[in-house]
């Protein structure tokens, strides 16, 4: 397929950024060498659209197919069938219109927080001097002016997630995919990088998916809450988060206590499903994370 395929217009709407039609995830697992390899359903029948400039955040009981659907919008993976589309456009691969935050950070140890900053840049090809003044803008954004030239392993992880953030925005990806983000850091930390999370997202408008598995996060930052079944996961609801920004102080809103509550209540389903298979002797492990994970 061309990078250049394009979505059919019939269900492609002016504002719609992200577009995943029908997806299925197959992978073949051999549990010994000279066995032949079945096949696992991880995602099936997936549909989901993500409007511009949408904060839409992901939940769904452990192994569900989160992450595995966030790597398909990269690009860092393909469905086994149907077709995510970008601005109308098929994704193929991975490309610096989407930038990628993920948990544990995954910074450059080698480089100072300016040159993890300026990474994209380079690859972009920007001059130096324009580099670093977008570097120095971002870092700014993140709360780490002084921290340019400090290393990896002299920051918090707090920190460290805020300079994945701003490597992820200072190349200007249009849209920005984060994998349980704010998972490594304690839980104030976690509180005060969601509302600088909003914060820049209302500066700078980025369309996001947000993959967590905290319901109150997902419900403090969103526009809408996609709710994943147990496996094969797929899209079990959409709650749309009609609470008003910004949302500081929010948490303690009756509005906010009934749409966690919502929300919980639709995974507490899938994790009875989900007990339900691992009473059968499918994937144990699986049902036992998925209970530990709310
Ligand atoms: N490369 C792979 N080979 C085989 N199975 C895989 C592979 N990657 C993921 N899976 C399986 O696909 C399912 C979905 O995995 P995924 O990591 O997407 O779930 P998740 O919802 O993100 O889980 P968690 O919330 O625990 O991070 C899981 O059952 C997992 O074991």
């Amino acid at each position: 397929m061309s990078d250049n395929q394009v979505a059919p217009t019939e269900f492609f709407g002016a504002d719609d950024k992200i577009i995943a039609r029908n997806i299925r995830r197959v992978f073949k697992i051999k549990r010994k060498p000279n066995e032949e390899a079945t096949e696992f359903e991880a995602i099936k029948q997936l549909d989901l659209t993500v409007k511009q400039g949408e904060f839409l955040a992901i939940v769904g009981p452990s192994g569900c197919g989160k992450s595995t659907f966030l790597d398909m919008i990269a690009g860092l993976a393909h469905p086994s069938s149907g077709e995510i589309y970008m601005d109308g456009k098929l994704i193929t691969g991975p490309a610096l219109d989407r930038g990628i935050v993920m948990q544990g950070y995954a910074l450059f140890p080698w480089r100072t927080v300016r040159k993890n900053v300026e990474f994209g840049l380079e690859i972009k090809k920007v001059p130096s001097k324009d580099r670093k003044e977008i570097s120095q803008q971002y870092i700014e954004l993140v709360g780490l002016k002084n921290f340019e030239d400090r290393y990896p392993h002299e920051l918090s992880g707090g920190m460290k997630q805020r300079v994945a953030i701003a490597r992820a925005l200072a190349y200007d990806p249009e849209v920005l995919l984060m994998d349980e983000p704010f998972a490594a850091v304690d839980a104030q930390t976690r509180e005060v990088l969601q509302e600088e999370l909003l914060r820049i997202w209302e500066k700078t408008r980025k369309t996001i998916v947000f993959v967590t598995h905290g319901i109150d996060e997902a419900v403090f930052l969103a526009d809408r809450v996609a709710v994943m079944t147990a496996n094969p996961g797929t899209i079990k609801e959409i709650v749309t988060i009609n609470l008003p920004r910004p949302r500081d102080g929010i948490r303690s809103s009756a509005d906010f206590g009934w749409v966690r509550h919502k929300i919980w209540e639709l995974l507490q389903t899938e994790h009875f499903t989900a007990g339900k298979t691992k009473l059968s002797g499918k994937n144990v492990a699986e049902s036992i994370s998925a209970s530990a994970a709310l």
